[in-house]
Order: structure tokens, then sequence, then C-alpha cells
């Protein structure tokens, strides 16, 4: 039998349930939306149907259209692929039908899959099922009648925040609100819908049609000015994204003449936004987000991941504690070893701060924060290593002491224990290099705060088992971080990717462009600072020694700077101690400071690389590019060498490990938007004027010459090597 199917079963009482049947989220796939047409045209025809059902089959109600199609109309340009659905299914077949049509939601309605249900005549829910439009983050608008319905059920406020933020609220909000009309246990969900269904048809109920109302838009100096106030927050919080203010027009256009004509523009600017290069990027991120999971021969060969039901963490740092942290909120049980009480008391400390800062924050409840802490022992020694399934070895940068600690967990730990450290700079072959665990030590590198931040490295050596990678994956997921595998080399994927990217700005910085037009130019191409601010607030210690292990690894192409040292020297040590490049006060954003002007040229005359001993005229996408493009060209090496599985996965990291941002879909995927032969002939112009740091790499060169995307497979680039 077909697992996409419409189907539509007819009962004595003169009820058709139309059931959506596309696992695992019953996408409103391409099939999907021509079953349901026809489904409803055989309802409108036939005379022992009374009323109408639509239901999802599987315990979800349909997470929306198809993505896939999307992906699709990126491809080929050709935006016809998307089916006319608002008019045809949703007003014709649906909510003008001279049948009464009852939603019977259950898990999830997202997108056009809630818009469905908006549609009909009314909506049954089971509890807890998730009501939202997602739409925008994916660069477009709801599509199928959502920005019109929406606001006429929900009322316009709760509505503009559903959309511009794609924030769900539950079915009981949605029955407060309206959006719902009745809450019921699932096992009566069809049950209570087809008697409701029923009693429109009799007229018992009333049998409203959701685009006609107009009782929740209130009047329209009410309506213009929370569209107002909405715009002027989506300008700050989404300048670079156009699906946000069309969002808005497009509502408005339906309050100022009518649920109808706001359809028809809602289609027309619908598929002009499928066409951006927003959409372009959300969707590739969607996507790329969920393939980093799936790793050839680990995840595809039937191995079945082990339990993990309790980890010990060694040292209760920043790093330590955050990674206890992530792991006590997912129901870990986990073991906290420090060296000294006074260390362990002060991991602790920060474990007890991180869980309570979530409750304030409203992000967690009292109850899950107590359950979380009883979770936690602290150690001074290792026995209670005897029974843990993953060792997190979090300890400072030492590779001696490291050492230690894995000859010593060898000892102490089971044979299964997986043995994980959180280096970020030390080749995983030498941390094991006393043990014969090779097989089961793998990197697990977290990102700082460790239980914010959503990235995890997981770090292969070619002796990592497949299952000890298939262990850490399950164990990513669970703790809800995005786990991408990567091979074993200095600063793996998102710090070798990114390692230029502060180099690039000094470059510019000494050739005479202002260190706060470069932070701006960075931020305004949606960054969340520039490469200045952020080091002002990775403190200048760590921005030595990141530079210091960079400069070993790649003597080739490292530009070193100064500037660093001398911020140092004049008692600067970025937001640490409140003197950096800005300016830090409490309760407001980061001033330049103007103090360090005179630092920077003093720097300046000691470097002395203004092109003809004059600072250089750049346009501000220049400054972007003289950035940016070291960054592509170092992802080419990446790729080259063969360190992650795909060049998506290289995306997904740099969004969050250094959030890229993800409307530009990541580094890879921007600069296959931006061209090969442009980066390629820029840097190779630049590389005459300031040497190594900006010659391109051989993968960049032959790919721009053939005319290949970076972002292809290695079997469209013959000299491919791969170290996974
Ligand atoms: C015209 C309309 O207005 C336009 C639209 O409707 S656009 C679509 C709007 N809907 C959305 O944005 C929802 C997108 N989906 C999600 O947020 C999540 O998948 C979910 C909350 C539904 C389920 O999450 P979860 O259970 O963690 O499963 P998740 O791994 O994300 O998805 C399961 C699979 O379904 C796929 N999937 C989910 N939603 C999909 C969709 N709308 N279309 C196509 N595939 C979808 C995923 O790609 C994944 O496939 P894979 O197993 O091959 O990797």
């Amino acid at each position: 039998m077909a697992k996409v199917k419409v189907t539509l079963e007819v009962g004595n009482d003169g009820v058709a349930v139309i059931t959506i049947f596309n696992p695992p989220v019953n996408a409103l796939a391409i099939p999907i939306i021509a079953g349901l047409k026809e489904k409803f045209d055989e309802v409108a025809r036939r005379n022992d149907v009374t009323a109408i059902v639509l239901t999802g089959n599987g315990g979800r109600f349909s997470g929306g259209f198809d993505i896939n199609v999307f992906e699709k109309v990126h491809k080929s340009g050709d935006v016809s692929l998307v089916p006319d659905v608002s008019v045809e299914l949703l007003v014709n077949r649906l909510e003008d039908s001279k049948k009464p049509v009852v939603a019977a939601v259950e898990g999830l309605a997202l997108g056009g899959g809630l818009e469905l249900a908006l549609g009909c005549h009314a909506r049954i829910a089971a509890p807890r099922t998730q009501l939202g439009l997602p739409e925008l983050t994916l660069g477009v608008i709801p599509g199928f009648g959502g920005t019109q319905r929406l606001p006429r059920l929900a009322g316009l406020h709760k509505a503009v925040e559903m959309m511009l933020l794609s924030k769900s609220i539950m079915s009981e909000e949605g029955k407060k609100l309206g959006l719902i009309d009745a809450i019921v246990p699932s096992q009566e969900l069809l049950k209570v819908s087809r008697l409701w269904a029923l009693d429109i048809a009799e007229r018992r109920k009333p049998w409203l049609r959701s685009l006609h109302r107009t009782d929740k838009l209130g009047s329209l100096s009410e309506a213009r000015e929370i569209l107002k106030v909405a715009r002027q927050q989506a300008r700050k919080t989404a300048p670079n994204m156009p699906q946000h203010q069309a969002c808005l027009d497009v509502i408005e256009d339906g309050i100022v003449h009518g649920g109808y004509s706001g359809v028809l523009k809602e289609a027309k600017v619908f598929k002009e936004l499928v066409l951006s290069d927003t959409s372009k990027g959300l969707v590739h991120v969607f996507f790329a987000q969920r393939a980093t999971s799936k790793v050839p021969n680990v995840t595809d060969v039937g191995l079945k991941p082990r339990h993990v039901k309790k980890v010990a963490v060694i040292g209760g740092g920043l790093m330590g504690s955050g990674i206890a942290t992530a792991l006590l909120l997912s129901n870990i049980y986990v073991v906290l070893k420090e060296v000294n009480s006074e260390y362990l008391q002060k991991g602790i400390k920060t474990i007890e701060a991180n869980v309570k800062g979530l409750v304030t924050k409203g992000k967690l409840t009292h109850d899950k924060a107590q359950r979380a802490l009883s979770l936690l022992k602290g150690s001074l020694d290792y026995s209670d290593f005897k029974d843990v399934d993953m060792v997190i070895e979090a300890v400072i940068e030492n590779v001696p002491l490291k050492q230690k600690i894995f000859g010593e967990l060898e000892k102490v730990c089971p044979s299964h224990c997986i043995l994980a450290t959180n280096t970020s700079t030390i080749d995983l072959n030498v941390v094991g290099e006393k043990t014969s665990s090779h097989d089961r030590i793998v990197g697990a590198h977290f990102f700082s705060p460790a239980h914010v931040m959503p990235l995890l490295e997981i770090v292969r050596t070619e002796k990592t088992s497949a299952q000890v990678i298939l262990d850490l994956l399950t164990v990513g997921k669970i703790i809800k971080k995005v786990p991408v595998v990567v091979g074993n080399c200095t600063g793996f994927a998102v710090n070798r990717a990114f390692f230029p990217y502060t180099q690039g700005a000094h470059i510019l910085l000494y050739s005479g462009v202002d260190v706060f037009r470069i932070d701006r130019v960075i931020s305004n191409f949606g960054l969340p600072m520039g490469p200045f601010q952020l080091q002002d607030l990775a403190g200048y210690g760590v921005a030595l020694a990141v530079g210091k292990e960079f400069a070993t690894a790649f003597p080739d192409r490292t530009f070193t700077s100064p500037l660093v040292e001398f911020l140092i020297k004049h008692g600067r040590n970025g937001k640490n101690n409140g003197k950096g490049y800005y300016i830090y006060e409490k309760g407001s954003k980061p001033k330049p400071d103007l103090s360090v002007l005179p630092i920077i040229e003093e720097s300046r005359r000691v470097t002395n690389i203004m092109p003809g001993g004059k600072p250089l005229s750049v346009t501000d996408q220049e400054i972007l590019e003289m950035i940016l493009f070291p960054v592509v060209n170092e992802a080419c090496r990446i790729l080259d060498e063969g360190i992650v599985v795909r060049a998506s996965d290289l995306d997904i990291a740099s969004v969050l490990g250094m959030s890229f941002p993800s409307y530009r879909g990541g580094i890879v995927f921007w600069a296959d938007l931006v061209g090969p032969k442009h980066i390629y002939d820029s840097l190779k112009k630049w590389s005459g004027v300031y040497g190594n740091f900006y010659k391109p790499s051989r993968f960049l060169e032959e790919r721009a010459m053939k005319g290949v995307p970076l972002s292809a497979p290695a079997s469209s680039s013959p000299s491919s090597r791969s170290r996974m």
C-alpha cells in the first residue's frame, strides 16, 4: 500500500473522514494536495455525505507544505511547481463547501497544516497539540491563507506575534484564543469531531467561515497601530530579511480590502519570496541541519545506539560545568570530578546558577530544575567512575595533563565507556597516546556556554569506532544539540574555518580602515557582532593563544598581528576588564572607545603594510569580502581534506558555531551564491599585495576554473582526499 496517500471513509452517520497519510509528519506533498482536491470533490458529489472531518494519520495532523518542493523551485527557478492550494483547495473546496468541514487536530499542525485547519468550519484538538505558522523561518510567508485567517481567529496581535516570531502555541492556549473550538482526549478526537460536523450541518452549531470574520480584527486604526509597532520591531530584529515586512503588508491588505483580496495578495507575495536568496538559504539550512545526523558507515550500517545513563565530567570550569548542565537538563546522571573541594564547590555552584538562570528566564520549571540538580554528584576521585557510560574531559589545554587523565581513565572506567575530550586544540591521537583505547576516544567539542550553544562537534580519528560516534551522536541529540561529525585537525571545522576571520580584519585595520567601520560592515551583513567586538568578548588572552596555535599549524598562511599584544601592554583586556575597542556599560550597547585609536596607530606604524604607504580606499563590500573570502578559502581546504562529511555540515557548523546568518545558508552555501570564480579572482588579486594569507587554495582554484560549485560532492573534484 502506498505510504503517501489521502483516504476517504464514509460512515453510517453520513460523515466522511478524509485522512492524510505521509509519514513522518504528514507533509503536504504534491500528491497529498492532489489527493485532497480529489477527495473534497468526491464528498461534494456524494449524496451519502452530510459532513466532513479532516485529519492526519499517526497522531500528527500535518507539518505543513512539503519543503522539498521549495528546494525543487530553488534549483529549477520554476515557481509553478507550487500548486494553487489557497483558492482551489482552501477557499473553493473547503471553506465554501456546501457541507461543513471539521478539522480533527492532533500532535502538530504547522504551516500549511495549520492553514488547512483554519480553513475548516471548526477545529477540535487533542491536548498539547502544537499549532504554528513557522513559514518565516523558511524565508516565505504563510501561503495557504494563514496571513488572513489566523488574525481573524486568534486576534491580530497574537497572530502577528505567532507569524513574525514563528512561535507555536499549544492547543490549550488556542482554545482560550478561540482558534480551537474544543479540546478532547486523543481517543475521542474523531468521535467528537464527527458529532461536531453533524451539529454544524444541522445548524445546532455555528457554520463559520474564518475568512469572512472581522470580529477579532479591531478597528482599522487599532490594527494599523499593531502593524506599525510590528514593522518597527522587525526592522530591528530582521533587517536583512524581506519576509517580515512582506508578511505585515499582506496582513494589512486583507484588513483594508477584505480577506479574499488578502488571500490573492498573499499567494502573489508568497511566490515572489520563494525565489528569494533568503528562502534559498533558510531552506538549505533546514535540510542541512537534519542531514548532519546521517553519517555514512555509522548511521547506515545497522548499529544501535547504546543507552548512556551516567556521564562523568572532569573539570568544573566554565566548559565542564556548562556540559554538566546540558546533560543534567536531559535527565542524565552526572559525576563532576575536580582536583580539590574548592574547585568542586565552584563547579557545582556554576551548574546551580546555570539551572537557576533558566528558571528565572522562564525556560525551565522549578520542579524540573530540582530534578536536574538531584542527578548531580561531586567527586574528588575516581570511585564513582566504575559504572559510567561516558567520560567528558574538560580540563585546561595541557597535553601531559590530558595524557595522564586518559591513562587513568582507561584503568578506572568500564571497558564499554566512551572516553571523550572537550579539547578545542589538541590532536586526539596525542591525547590518547598513552592508552590502548583509541577506538573509544572521541572529541566532544562544545561551544561556550555549553548549556546554551546548540553546536556539538564530534571529532573522530581514524581509529574511533563507529559505535562510539553513533553513541555520541545520540547523546548529542538527547541533550538538544546539533551534532556535526568532523575529522581530527587543528581547530576542527568551526575554529579552523574562521581563524582567518580576525586576521583579515586586522589586515584591513593595518591598511588604514577604521576599526569600527569594519565591525559595522560585518554586523550589517548579519553576524551578531564584528571581529573586534568579538575579540573584546572572548578576551585578549584567548586571542593570543588561538593565534599562536594557528600560526604553528598553518605557518604558510597565518598573518601575525601585533595589535593584541599592544593592547595588553596598554592595560587592556577587552570586556573582561572593561577596556577594549569598546566601552562596556551595564544596560547600554557597547560604545566605540576612541582612546584605542592611538594604540592602533602605533601598531600600524610597526606593521607598515598600507599599500603605497597610504590608507586603503575600500567599499563596504570589499571590506566584507576581504574578511570572509579567506574564511571561504579555509573552508575549501576543510572540504578538500574531507574534514566534514558533506559541505552542508560546514554550513551548519558556521551557522551554529559562529552565528553566520542562517538566512545566508552558511559559509559554503553563501560562497556558491557569490560565485567561486569571483572569490578566486579576488583572493588572487589580494595575494599579490598582501602575500600568502590570501593565496587561493587548490580546491578553490580547481572549482573556480571548472565552474563547479564548492558544495558539490568530492567526486566532482578528482583530487579530493577524505580523512573521514
Ligand atoms: C504554503 C505554506 O504556508 C508553506 C508551508 O507550510 S512551509 C512548511 C511549514 N512547516 C514547517 O516549517 C515545519 C517544519 N518541520 C519541523 O519543524 C519539524 O520537522 C517538526 C516539528 C514537524 C517535526 O520535528 P521532529 O519530530 O524533530 O522531526 P524532524 O527530524 O524535524 O523531521 C522528520 C522528517 O520529516 C521531514 N519534514 C518535517 N517537516 C517537513 C515538511 N514540512 N516538508 C517536508 N519534510 C518535512 C524532515 O526533513 C525529516 O526528514 P528526514 O527524516 O528525512 O531527515
